[in-house]
């Protein structure tokens, strides 16, 4: 007999409406039976059944992991879901982001009984930025059972504090200066506030560079290249815009030299500064793209998803739209798993973005500024041209080709046809040269405690691995 499930979906175990459903389904798919009677035997529910199957000695372990795992499928759209929403809020609310962050790694932990807060209760702070002004509510952070609050806020260079009602307050504020740039580094602003007899101290630490925070996980090597885009990024916001440079940054390193923990805090610093509308992360692969929360190139550009194909031309007015609403604010981009992008890719990236971004003249990528991620030595690309291959234009007019008889004989001229492929990979390959600045990764930390195995990885990854690092594999 062959089991046909149809429906929505499978059941959860948890769910107690369906538990008898839930139970059958288990059974049916993983104790051997050929009647009715070999599944429920003499119980008198389908869960007692299934409940004495679990625990019987003779279900192995494998069976065992595989209906766990069913339920792990379940807890993984959920925590996605979850995550969705975590990262919303942090847009907009950097503590109770934080809330949920502790709620999710810590099982059965909930934040909202601690701070005892119904969804329609005001939050202890809501820490407003708009108009400089950070407004709380003391009766709300009282009635939270919190005495002491610690606030780190960034965006703000001038605070002024609105509160209501408080009957006493003392301002105390610290501030430390960068004497070479004469910029203020943190401001400690204390208040200790009598609000109904209940004294309550809120401090707030005002990174006004949160650069550095951001900054304070990473090696020396991976903060090279986190300052150079992050720093840009600041400079730019500043007046003196227009005479920055574009940064196309070549990013590099073997796997697991943390390049996508130094992306990670690129990114962080570009929502703490709330600018993530100015950053869109991207790589060529859905695995690749969901591993540094981005999207594929394919997708944010609408390469495929059209009738016109990959050709921007050919979207119809109301995709064109879409599109240009979501790029019209972009200004830095990451390009991950660089590798697999090749020459016609990446030119079709370019032509994309000029169009969307109305950019006529000869800067690459609309002036977009980019940093490139990935090793040359990790996956090539498919039915494309590795952005490290000369262009075949280039190789046969190069003076190195016309003085190389064997090289002549090789590539007979006749050989150079120039369909729209060879110049679009021309364009590529010509893009990829824009590329001025790089930053080299070495220090392998995925096994950072363990000097052995990476140094078999460091063998590895230049093939030349030793008899014995062979013999241990
Ligand atoms: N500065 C650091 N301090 C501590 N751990 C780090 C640091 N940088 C990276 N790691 C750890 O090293 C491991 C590899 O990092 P990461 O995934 O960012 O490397 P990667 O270069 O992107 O690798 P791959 O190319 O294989 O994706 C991770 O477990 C990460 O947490």
């Amino acid at each position: 007999m062959i089991v046909l499930l149809c429906g929505k979906g499978l059941f959860k175990k948890n769910d107690t409406e369906n538990a008898e459903c839930y139970s059958l389904f288990i059974l049916m798919l993983f104790k051997p039976w050929e009647t009715i009677q070999d599944l429920l035997e003499n119980y008198d529910s389908w869960a007692k059944a299934c409940q004495a199957f679990l625990d019987s000695s003779y279900l192995s372990p494998r069976l065992k992991s595989i209906i766990y795992n069913i339920k792990l499928l379940y807890k993984c759209s959920e925590e996605t879901a979850l995550d969705r929403e975590l990262r919303k809020n942090a847009l907009k609310d950097p503590i109770l982001a934080k809330a949920h962050r502790i709620d999710r790694s810590d099982p059965g932990y909930n934040t909202y009984n601690e701070l005892d807060l119904s969804d329609n209760d005001e939050l202890p702070i809501n820490n407003t930025l708009s108009n400089n002004i950070l407004e709380f509510n003391p009766e709300a952070i009282i009635r939270s059972g919190l005495k002491t609050i610690k606030m780190v806020d960034s965006a703000m260079s001038n605070t002024n504090f609105a509160n209501n009602n408080l009957e006493s307050e003392t301002i105390h504020s610290s501030n430390a200066y960068d004497s070479a740039n004469n910029t203020p580094m943190n401001t400690n602003i204390n208040l200790q506030h009598n609000y109904k007899n209940t004294p309550l101290n809120i401090t707030v630490t005002k990174n006004t560079n949160p650069l550095e925070q951001f900054a304070s996980g990473l090696n020396e090597e991976q903060k090279k290249a986190y300052f150079l885009f992050c720093e840009h990024r600041q400079k730019n916001n500043q007046i003196t815009k227009n005479s920055l440079l574009q940064l196309l940054l070549y990013f590099t390193g073997a796997g697991g030299t943390g390049k996508s923990r130094v992306i990670q805090a690129i990114c962080s610093y570009f929502e703490y500064t709330l600018q993530s509308d100015k950053l869109i992360v991207l790589a060529p692969t859905g695995i690749a793209a969901v591993n540094i929360c981005g999207n594929t190139i394919h997708s944010a550009c609408g390469f495929g998803f059209n009738e016109g194909g990959n050709n921007y031309s050919n979207f119809s007015n109301e995709y064109k739209c879409q599109l240009q609403e979501c790029w019209s604010k972009i200004e830095y981009a990451i390009l991950d798993e660089l590798s697999i992008v090749g020459q016609n890719l990446l030119a079709q990236f370019h032509t994309f973005i000029k169009k969307i971004k109305f950019n006529n003249d000869s800067t690459p990528f609309a002036r977009i500024n980019i940093l490139f991620a990935r090793d040359f030595i990790q996956s090539p690309p498919v039915l494309d041209k590795a952005l490290y291959t000369p262009d075949k234009i280039t190789c046969f007019t190069s003076a190195e080709y016309s003085s190389s008889k064997s090289k002549k004989r090789k590539y007979n001229i006749n050989l150079l046809l120039i369909n729209s492929r060879t110049v679009t990979n021309t364009t590529g390959r010509s893009l990829w040269l824009n590329v001025k600045h790089a930053v080299q990764l070495n220090i392998l930390m995925r096994q950072i405690d363990n000097p052995f195995y990476t140094n078999i990885l460091e063998n590895m990854y230049h093939s030349n691995l030793t008899e014995t690092q062979i013999a241990a594999l």
